[in-house]
């Protein structure tokens, strides 16, 4: 299987007569993708570009060679999404369903989802929650819950929408550990520059335009020194 690649060619889009994405192509292969840039510069609608979520008013989102357009469901399979709210993404009653929806989705045999489903929920500290309601969570819990109900889909790609914003300083460690150590293609949407020292890529988004794209240590400091 070739490298994971999510290919964007001359990408535009607009909101009604409102352009948010300007002209972008991007090939994406690096490990770990970051994308930066202002509020309302046009990050959470490129996220949600590379999974399908949204379709490009001109130009070709491909992942893996499939058309996001044309190929909608198997690129939603090959791409992960974590959203920034997680009460989006969580809609089973209990914690230990709601890793699992998905995998029954997938009419995969009950023994094999339990395995998966507890090995998502040790990996994010989750455990001890396993049958209770999870509207219970505190806010940090629920966006771990969302990233295992992603991850024990085990998707080619992941995306991630600010993924720390609503965390405490122990589960954003938790978080960025967890991204980084993800087996994955990821790109991350996120206001964190902390998080993204140790990136392979960094982009910047400004009026829906990458006008930075370089390693980190390049990168950052270029978009620190722009915002004056
Ligand atoms: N569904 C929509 N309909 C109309 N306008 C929208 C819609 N979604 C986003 N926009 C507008 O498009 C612009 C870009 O939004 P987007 O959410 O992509 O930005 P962002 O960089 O992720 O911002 P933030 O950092 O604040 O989350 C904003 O001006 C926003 O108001």
């Amino acid at each position: 299987m070739p490298n994971p690649s999510i290919t964007l060619r001359a990408v535009s889009h607009a909101y009604g007569d409102r352009a948010v994405l300007r002209d972008l192509s991007l090939t994406l292969t690096e490990r770990r993708v970051a994308i930066l840039g202002g509020n309302g510069s046009g990050k959470s609608t490129l996220a949600r570009m590379l999974n399908g979520l949204i379709l490009p008013s001109a130009g070709t989102v491909t992942v893996d060679g499939l058309d996001t357009r044309r190929d909608g469901r198997a690129v939603r399979q090959r791409v992960g999404f974590v959203f920034q709210n997680p009460d989006v993404q969580i809609v089973y009653p209990t914690v230990e369903e709601d890793v699992g929806f998905g995998l029954k989705a997938r009419k995969m045999p009950k023994d094999e989802i339990a395995r998966r489903v507890t090995a998502a929920l040790d990996r994010y500290a989750l455990a001890r929650y396993r049958h209770q309601p999870a509207h219970q969570l505190s806010g940090g819990e629920k966006q771990l819950l969302a990233i295992a109900g992603v991850l024990v889909l085990d998707p080619a790609h992941v995306v991630f929408d600010e993924p720390t914003t609503l965390l405490d300083l122990r589960n954003r460690r938790t978080v960025i550990q967890a991204i980084r150590d993800l087996p994955q293609h990821a790109i991350v949407v996120t206001h964190d520059l902390d998080m993204v020292m140790d990136f392979d890529r960094v982009l910047v988004l400004e009026d829906g335009r990458v006008v930075i794209d370089d390693a980190p240590s390049v990168a950052v400091p270029a978009y620190v020194a722009r915002l004056g």
